[in-house]
């Protein structure tokens, strides 16, 4: 019996095209400037993106005091869709702007936001493991079209507990919710995070859906349990 589930974002509740086509370009825009300016921020936020800066330099190699060396790495990162936690990190932070000030609204298909509504309202624990930081999956489920959906979530998991195709980073995830791997449902687009839930011993459901999908339904229902969208997942 499934008592929780776990969320994949992109291609799974929301379309990939928000997340490349509006969320990249927008972080990709304002990168440098939030930066360069973040001397001007207060001291809390300041001290975070020059954390992020450290570890910045530390995976790349870049002097920590090449302020625009940093800045470029990042923006090939954005066009290498590298899901490095800094970057995430400072993504979450400047989409946080975009949010407040009305720039774009996240999106989330409808199916997705009736399905969870209703599976939070049947008692099953709902959580969200997304390669977004933490933050920046509060700023999308935060500012729907259907209103604030954070509150459906019970917990939420960014590559602070490791990547998405990591077995280890399913497991620490089950650690964390406390139930067996068997009663957790991990939904996912993408076949790489299916294989190592599964190894974890999570059940999982391929999400294939129609604008979004990288592989055939029929191709991937040789491997998962496929659904092409909320309403096809089988509790
Ligand atoms: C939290 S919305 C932005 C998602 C994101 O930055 C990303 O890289 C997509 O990762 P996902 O694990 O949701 O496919
Ligand atoms: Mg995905």
């Amino acid at each position: 019996m499934i008592k929780a589930i776990v969320t994949d974002i992109e291609g799974t509740t929301s379309s990939i095209s928000f997340v490349h086509e509006v969320l990249f370009p927008y972080a990709k825009k304002h990168m440098a400037g939030f930066i360069r300016h973040a001397e001007a921020l207060n001291d809390r936020a300041q001290h975070d993106v020059s954390n992020q800066l450290d570890e910045v330099a530390h995976l790349s190699g870049i002097q920590r005091d090449d302020t625009e060396a940093l800045i470029q790495q990042l923006l090939d990162w954005i066009d290498e869709d590298k899901k490095a936690t800094p970057l995430k990190a400072l993504q979450g932070m400047i989409w946080q702007q975009g949010y407040r000030q009305g720039d774009f609204v996240g999106h989330v298909y409808k199916d997705a936001a009736d399905y969870l509504k209703q599976w939070h309202d049947q008692g099953i624990d709902l959580y969200v493991y997304s390669s977004g930081s933490v933050n920046a999956q509060k700023l999308i489920f935060g500012h729907t079209e259907f209103g604030d959906l954070t509150p459906l979530f019970k917990g939420y998991f960014d590559t602070q507990v490791g990547g998405k195709r990591e077995v280890e980073s399913y497991q620490h995830i089950i650690r964390e919710i406390g139930l067996k791997g068997e009663e957790i449902l991990f939904l996912s687009d993408i076949e790489q995070e299916l294989d190592a839930a599964t190894i974890a011993t999570m059940q999982t459901c391929w999400l294939i859906r129609k604008h979004d999908s990288r592989m055939s339904i029929s191709e991937a229902a040789k491997k998962y349990l496929v659904a092409r969208d909320f309403s096809e997942i089988v509790i």
